[in-house]
Order: structure tokens, then C-alpha cells, then sequence
């Protein structure tokens, strides 16, 4: 029975203890068969090379631990002894009384030159000066014969930079609107949901920012009366810890199964952490009967459950990449050119529009979902007196959903047509939960928007504070340009005609004010809860008139956007979780990559933070691959790297090509319609990527003009409703550079340069960056 089913809780504290305890571990190897002493002894001889002088400072015995503890997996065991010679190190720092915040990888690395190798003081045996993994690292790769060091920007990227200082074209943005166009949307309660806060830890407090808007908000009586039951941060902490985003999405097979069962909850590998280590050392690195015993169960029961297939004790090796960088990129020209790509929608609208139904419907059409799934989901909500919500259930899965009858966080699927195949992101249309929706728009290529045809119903989305406007503001600020809107409930209407017309005729000159092109918006009438005119049409009311697209042929329509294949990989985090033995294990991050390539066995950098992690596994859309590229939602399953130090807004990027960090930046914004005006200094939440920071608006730089982006005037006293303007904007934290987050200039990538400007549960504005500071 494979050790790699042995599981514990993580002890943080024992993680982190620096008294690294290596005790008397003499006979951990007392059961060790030849062969394995061979492997013993070949790994350490090769630890030992890898290491160089560096390998003076750790004895035989602890390397032999650590590859008896990471089966042999020299990578594995050469990471984690590099990981422990740097807390020892920063541990003695620290004692020393003389240590600071961790500097971060950015500026170790920009620091970091093999004109003046640290590796002399080592090799003189002279206590080593600070080093970071990374260094150590860069050491042992320049002796493996890679040259160690970091680029400076390259001269495309600093002409890049360049070309971004200049103002950005503001269909960039959007077409601006006439503010009285848009009508932002007002939370109830002022309810703070700081989703991005949400993952940094699970039930960790969300940012001072939002502790002070609670605490001011809570002095009304019907705050608190809000926040009496979870809040939506607590909703969908509980709904997302330990689990990828999304993994409550149906599982649509025994394998999909095993693979959610992979990813459960904040287990982690005994074998696979420091403290696994001083146990071993301690004398219980090798298997003990009971242990075994424990092995076997677990074994059976998983057995049992369906979930378990691999018994094999040996170390998991990484699948090997099958196809070369040019061979992939030649496929995904090819798959470009035949319009095969993947898109990624996401599913918007105005609260009760029928988006799950609708999506929960698609699915069951195109055969993604089986009858038996539909006849369980609809026996349990008719059991629970809400019979209507059965196929939105299909994506609804968290319990406070289902009883509220909402959607609280974003959930994926995946489903294809004929011609292509899609991620597809549904999102909450209550107010409450608008950070979710903003994290999940961020992520995709285009939208569907859904409104509710039946009286009354559009127009409760279209009037003033209906989600309808502003989900269709943010998905083109979020750089959307293609739009899907599927004109719901028809059915509840009689399929009348008129009303589709009115619709259309409303929604049209409203989408194209804000910047969407006549060409890139098209309609669909369609009913979700009968599946009329997703695939195709028996309603003879809806045959009698309409004889268009069904909105499976709309989707089918969609241009594949452009993307960075070429470009350094970035991929923004929006979920971390810790694998499983059953499954891929390491940590588990999920994310929608923003540009780049990435391939089992690369090596990738997790800012901000100085740690590094080897990919050992790749999931595109829940389906295991050797690689991915710019526009797919992965999960990628790294060793080497702690859960501690990827957070929800942590960004994946080669060790050789990092994300720039920044707490300050120059920005083109357009501002939204305001009841109060933009003045120097202003708080605000930035949402970048899936994370939401407290920051401010720094300095009011100029007014732009809206058509040509000239200056009209220089240091603004205010900003309001309607205007665009070039600000500085800059995180709010203690001014260290622990406040920096991984961001980069809108000319350097689209998706890291974008982001989007709240207060006090009111969108304000949208901007591009244009300069870091
Ligand atoms: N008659 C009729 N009812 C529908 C249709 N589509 C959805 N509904 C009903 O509308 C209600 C809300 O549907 P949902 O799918 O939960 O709406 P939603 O937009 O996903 O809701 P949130 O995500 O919470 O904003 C449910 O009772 C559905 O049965 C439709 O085409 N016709």
C-alpha cells in the first residue's frame, strides 16, 4: 500500500518552526530492501551534485530522509531540502533579531547576478548570507549548466511600456456612456463582499477596509439585521474551501468524480511536508504496522466508494510533455483559424433572469447531463417545495443557494456543440454577490445575457438599479465585446412577438452606448424551463414569428478571441486548493491563463512571495492534458510549493519571466454614474483579475477627452459622472512592499491590465493601466 495515501492536517506551527528536528533516525531504514538502498544512494549522489557547495551544509542522513520521504523523487526531495535550508536560515535571522518582510521575488530576483555569487561565503564554509530559495536555486540551475540569471525587460516589453504611457484608446475601455445610461447598483445593506479576501484564507478576516465598512455599516439596525445570518463572503468561503472553483459543478462521471474526490479539502500529503520530515527523523519514516493497517482501510474504503484506482507505490513522476511549444502552437494557429478554440462564457443578468435554469437546460440538451441527474435534482427540489429550480440546480449545488433560490458564486461547466467547445461560468445576478460575478466575467470571452421577458420582469433588470445594466457595463469593461442576449420566459408572455421586439429595441441602443458593436450582439427568444430555441424550436407561437438562430447556433457564431500564445505565461489565481493521493496531488491552482504556454514540468514562480513550484499535473476543464495555453480555465497541480504562499490574486509566471509587483500605478479610468464625484485621495476597491484590494485614487492627473483622449485639463479638483481621466492609483497598506500586487500595463497584457474601481458597493469606474510606479 502506497504511503501516498497517508494524509494529515498541516500543523502551520510546526511547519514553521525553525528548530528543524533531524533526531536520531538511525534505524528509519531498517526495512529497506536492496533495491531501495540503491535508489537511496544514487538520489543522494544526486541531490549532492544539484546542491553543489550548498549540499555541505545538510547531512547524508537528511537527504536520505528526504528522498525515502519523497520516494526517491529527487526534484521533490531537492525542493524541500532547499525550502528547509532557507527557513533554517530566515529562522536564524530572525533570531538575530535583524530580519525584515521577506523580500519578494521581484526584487530578489532583479537583485540576483552571477557576477556576485553568494555561493563563495557557502563554499568557505562562512555562515551563507540570506538566501531565498530562488537564489539557491539559481545557483544549483547555473551548475546544471542553465545560466541563472534573471532577464531585465525585454525590448519589446520596455517599448511596450513605452507605448503605454501614451493614453490608451478608450474603446479600449468602452464607448463612454451618457451617464444617465447607467445606473450602478446600490447593495441594500452595504454589505461589503470581498470575494478576493475571501480565499486568502479561509476564515480570515477580509481586509481592515472591509472590517471598517462592516463595523460602520452594522451601526443601522437593518445592517445589522442583514448581517445576521453569513455574509455573502462567509457563503462563499464555506462553498469554495478546499475545493476548485467550480467543483460543485454536476459531476458527469465516475472519473470526474474521483478527481473532485482528489481535491478535497485541506489534506495534505504527511509525506510532502517538513513535519512528515521530523517524524521520519524521529524514527516513523518507515511504515509502521499500524500504518499499514490504516493504508489497507483506507485503501478498501476508497475502493469501496468507486474512487480509487493507482495502488502502486511508486513516487508519482510527472507526465512528460508529449508535444514540443512549436508543435502546440501550431495546433492552436490551426484550431484559431477553424474558429475551434475554446471560448469562455460567461452567464450573466439581473437576479431570477433564469440563467442556472437556462444553462442547467443547455446542458441537459446537449446531453451533458444525464436523466437520472435531472430526475435527482428534480425530485429534491420539488421535496424541498421549489420544483421550478431543477435544472438550476444543475450549477446551484451549495446548500444556501438552494434554499435561497439564488446563485451565490460563480460555478463551471463545460459543454460542446458540433463545432466547439466551452467553458461555461455562471454567475449570481443578486446585488450581493456582484464581486463574484465580477470575478467570473473577468475570466471569459464573451457573455450571455439573460433577461427576463415577462411583465414586469424586464423591466425590474432594466430600470434604475436593475442588474441587467449593470452586468452588461461590467462584462465590457472587463474587456467582453461579444454579448449573447438570450430574452428569457417568452413563454410566460405567450411568445408574443411585440414583447421580443420591445426588448430588442430597448437593449440594442443601451448595449451599443456602451461599446459593444452592432455587429458583435445578437439575440435569441427562448424559454429556458421548456428548452425552446436552445437547440431548436417546437413552440408553434415561437414558430409562427421567428425563424433565426436557435442560441446553440449563436454560440456557435462567436469569434475565437485573440490571444497570447507567445507571450511569458501568466496565470492570475483564482483558486488554491491541496490535491489528493486518488488524484493529481500537490496544490491545486485554478485560473483562466492569461497569456503563455504551460507544460507538465515547468517550473513556475507564485508572486507575490518567493516560491517556486514544478507542475506535475495540468486539468483543462476538469479533463486531465500535458499542457495548456492563453484562454483556457486550468488547474494546475504543483510540488514544491506551499498552500501558504498562493492566494486568490497571486499570479503563476516562469521563475525567468516574472510578473512586475507594483502598490502604485498610472491609470486611464472612465468614470461611472456618480452620486458623489472622484476627489484626490479617494478610497475605493480595486478589482483586478479575482481579487479585490483596498486602494485610492493617489492623484487626479487630467481630464481626457472622451473621443480623441487629449488632455483638457490638468489636475482636476474632481472627477465626475461620465469623465475620463488619467489617475494614479495606490494600494493601501503600510507603504512596504508587502502592499504590491502582481499587475502589469494593459499593453503588456490585457487581462493583467484591466480592472475596475467600487465604493461602497457602487461600481465607480473601469480602467487600463498604463504605467507602473
Ligand atoms: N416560466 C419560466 N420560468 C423560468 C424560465 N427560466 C427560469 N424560470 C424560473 O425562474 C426562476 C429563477 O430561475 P434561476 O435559473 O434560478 O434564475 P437565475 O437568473 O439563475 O437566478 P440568480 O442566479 O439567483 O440570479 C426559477 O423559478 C425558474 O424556474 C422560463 O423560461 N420560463
Amino acid at each position: 500500500m502506497s504511503r501516498h495515501r497517508l494524509v494529515k492536517q498541516l500543523d502551520l506551527d510546526e511547519e514553521l518552526d525553525d528548530g528543524a528536528d533531524y533526531g536520531d533516525a538511525d534505524d528509519a531504514f531498517v526495512d529497506i530492501t536492496p533495491a531501495q538502498s540503491r535508489q537511496l544512494e544514487a538520489g543522494l549522489q544526486s541531490i549532492q551534485a544539484i546542491l553543489g557547495p550548498t549540499s555541505s551544509q545538510i547531512s547524508d542522513k537528511r537527504i536520505r530522509e528526504a528522498l525515502w520521504n519523497f520516494y526517491f523523487d529527487v526534484d521533490q526531495a531537492t525542493d524541500f531540502l532547499l525550502d528547509e535550508e532557507s527557513k533554517a536560515q530566515a529562522a536564524a535571522e530572525r533570531k538575530r533579531k535583524d530580519i525584515g518582510d521577506p523580500s519578494d521575488l521581484s526584487e530578489r530576483a532583479g537583485a540576483l547576478s552571477l557576477a556576485s555569487p553568494p555561493m563563495e561565503s557557502i563554499a568557505s564554509g562562512a555562515p551563507p548570507a540570506k538566501l531565498s530559495k530562488l537564489q539557491l536555486k539559481m545557483q544549483s540551475s547555473h551548475r546544471r549548466g542553465g545560466t541563472g540569471i534573471v532577464p531585465a525587460k525585454s525590448a519589446l516589453q520596455a517599448a511596450k511600456t513605452r507605448a503605454a504611457q501614451t493614453a490608451a484608446p478608450l474603446e479600449e475601455i468602452y464607448i463612454i456612456p451618457e451617464p444617465s445610461a447607467i445606473f450602478v447598483a446600490r447593495s441594500a445593506s452595504d454589505r461589503h463582499t470581498g470575494f478576493g479576501s475571501v480565499m486568502s484564507a479561509a476564515g480570515a478576516p477580509s481586509s481592515g477596509a472591509s472590517r471598517s465598512n462592516v463595523a460602520m455599516s452594522m451601526q443601522t439596525p437593518h445592517v445589522r439585521d442583514a448581517f445576521a445570518g453569513p455574509s455573502p463572503d462567509d457563503l462563499v468561503a464555506r462553498a469554495r474551501k478546499g475545493t476548485a472553483l467550480g467543483s460543485h459543478a454536476p459531476l458527469k462521471s465516475p472519473e470526474q468524480a474521483r478527481k473532485v474526490a482528489a481535491a478535497a479539502p485541506v489534506q495534505i500529503s504527511k509525506a510532502a511536508t517538513p513535519k512528515a520530515n521530523k517524524s521520519a527523523a524521529k524514527g516513523t519514516a518507515v511504515p509502521s504496522s499500524k500504518r499499514v493497517e490504516e493504508d489497507a482501510t483506507l485503501a478498501t474504503d476508497l475502493r469501496a466508494l468507486g474512487l480509487q484506482t493507482a495502488t502502486s507505490d511508486a513516487p508519482s513522476k510527472p507526465e512528460m510533455p508529449a508535444q514540443s511549444r512549436e508543435q502546440i502552437l501550431k495546433l492552436l494557429s490551426q484550431q484559431d483559424k477553424a474558429q475551434q478554440a475554446r471560448i469562455s462564457l460567461v452567464v450573466v443578468g439581473h437576479v431570477d433572469a433564469g440563467k442556472s435554469t437556462l444553462m442547467g437546460r443547455l446542458l441537459y440538451e446537449l446531453g451533458h447531463t444525464s436523466d437520472r441527474a435531472l430526475e435527482a435534482n428534480q425530485r429534491q427540489s420539488a421535496k424541498a417545495g421549489k420544483g421550478s429550480f431543477a435544472y438550476a440546480w444543475t450549477f446551484d449545488q451549495m446548500p444556501e443557494e438552494r434554499e435561497r433560490g439564488v446563485t451565490i458564486d460563480i460555478a463551471l461547466d463545460t459543454f460542446r456543440t458540433k463545432k466547439r467547445q466551452f467553458t461555461l461560468i455562471d454567475a449570481p445576478g443578486h446585488r450581493d454577490f456582484i464581486p463574484n460575478m465580477i470575478g467570473g466575467a473577468s475570466q471569459a470571452d464573451a457573455a450571455i445575457l439573460v433577461v427576463d421577458a415577462s411583465s414586469g420582469g424586464f423591466e425590474s433588470g432594466f430600470n434604475e438599479g436593475g442588474q441587467t445594466r449593470e452586468h452588461a457595463l461590467l462584462v465590457r469593461s472587463l474587456g467582453v465585446q461579444q454579448l449573447v442576449v438570450a430574452i428569457n420566459k417568452l413563454d410566460m408572455v405567450r411568445w408574443s412577438q411585440r414583447r421580443y421586439n420591445d426588448i430588442v429595441e430597448q437593449m440594442q441602443p443601451f448595449l451599443t452606448k456602451l461599446g459593444f458593436k452592432t455587429s458583435k450582439i445578437s439575440f435569441a427568444p427562448c424559454g429556458a424551463t421548456s428548452g425552446e430555441n436552445l437547440l431548436d424550436r417546437k413552440d408553434d407561437l415561437l414558430k409562427a414569428w421567428y425563424a433565426g438562430p436557435t442560441l446553440v447556433q449563436q454560440l456557435d457564431r462567436l469569434d475565437t478571441p485573440s490571444r497570447d500564445y507567445d507571450g511569458p505565461l501568466r496565470l492570475p489565481v483564482s483558486n488554491a486548493f491541496r490535491g489528493q493521493s486518488s488524484g493529481p496531488s500537490g496544490l491545486g491552482v485554478s485560473g483562466r491563463l492569461e497569456s503563455g504556454l504551460v507544460r507538465v514540468g515547468d517550473e513556475l514562480a507564485a508572486l507575490p512571495g518567493d516560491q517556486t513550484g514544478i507542475v506535475r499535473a495540468i486539468e483543462v476543464d476538469g479533463e486531465t492534458s500535458s499542457w495548456a495555453a492563453a484562454g483556457m480555465n486550468v488547474t494546475v497541480y504543483l510540488s514544491g510549493l506551499d498552500q501558504i504562499y498562493v492566494n486568490v490574486g497571486s499570479v503563476l509566471c516562469p521563475p525567468l519571466s516574472l510578473v512586475p509587483m507594483s502598490a502604485s500605478f498610472l491609470a486611464q479610468i472612465v468614470v461611472f454614474d456618480l452620486k458623489v464625484p472622484i476627489t484626490t485621495g479617494a478610497s475605493v476597491e480595486l478589482f483586478h483579475q479575482s481579487r479585490e484590494i483596498p486602494a485610492s485614487v493617489a492623484k487626479l492627473e487630467a481630464t481626457l477627452d472622451k473621443a480623441s483622449g487629449e488632455i483638457l485639463k490638468v489636475r482636476p479638483r474632481t472627477l465626475g459622472s461620465g469623465s475620463s481621466a488619467k489617475v494614479s492609483i495606490r494600494i493601501r497598506g503600510d507603504g512596504s512592499s508587502s502592499s504590491a500586487i502582481p499587475i502589469e500595463t494593459y499593453a503588456t497584457n490585457r487581462g493583467l491590465g484591466r480592472f475596475l474601481l467600487r465604493r461602497n458597493g457602487e461600481t465607480i469606474a473601469a480602467g487600463l493601466v498604463l504605467e507602473l510606479l
